[in-house]
């Protein structure tokens, strides 16, 4: 690897060998403490496979215990480092793509893991962003709140791709944190 990616697979932990994948993969940016990956893990089987991408190193390490106690370790990478560099190393260096993907970090960044995630994945696949309504919020288009902004953006990048299918479900949310969006490449 060169560039950039040399940061991502050198500092933090190697990048794993994604050219072994078979069955359902699905990708997520942004781990938290497992949470979601272990519902991913679980959907994907036995033959799956799980990559998920962390910021904090310290994070992601309590996720692999999780990961551990719920016994999925074996089929999830956790890598740690800025998910859209990391995703775009493997955008780079990688050509199996996921079957789903699921976006779950800063949301001001969500254009960009849009973006990297379409190199990741192949027609047919399922994207799904958390936390697109924040309490209604989105609908102001003269929010200076940067995560409305990055919501915003992403649904106009969406509907600016004829290639994209998508549609927005409420979901309750008591602390601005609600909502799903949900994706589809034809
Ligand atoms: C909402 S939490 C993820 C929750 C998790 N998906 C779940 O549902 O259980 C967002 C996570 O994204 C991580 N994050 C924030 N910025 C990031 C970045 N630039 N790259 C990767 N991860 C990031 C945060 O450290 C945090 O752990």
């Amino acid at each position: 690897m060169a560039g950039e990616c040399d940061v991502v697979v050198e500092d933090l932990r190697p990048v794993p060998d994604w050219n072994h994948l078979a069955g359902v993969d699905s990708g997520e940016f942004g781990t938290l403490a497992g949470y979601s990956t272990i519902w991913l893990a679980r959907a994907v089987g036995d033959e799956g496979r799980v990559l998920t991408l962390e910021l904090e190193e310290t994070i992601a390490a309590i996720a692999r215990e999780n990961l551990e106690r719920a016994g999925v370790a074996d089929r999830v990478d956790v890598v740690g480092g800025p998910a859209a560099q990391s995703a775009q190393c493997l955008a780079d260096t990688h050509t199996e793509p996921f079957d789903l993907v699921f976006i779950d970090a800063d949301k001001p960044s969500n254009p960009a893991y849009l973006a990297v995630a379409l190199r990741l994945t192949r027609p047919g696949a399922v994207i799904i962003v958390d936390d697109v309504v924040h309490d209604g919020a989105v609908v102001d288009e003269h929010s200076d709140d940067v995560r409305v902004r990055g919501v915003r953006q992403l649904v106009a990048d969406i509907a600016a791709d004829p290639s994209l299918e998508a549609t927005a479900v409420q979901t309750v949310g008591v602390k601005g944190w609600d909502g799903l969006l949900i994706l589809r490449r034809t």
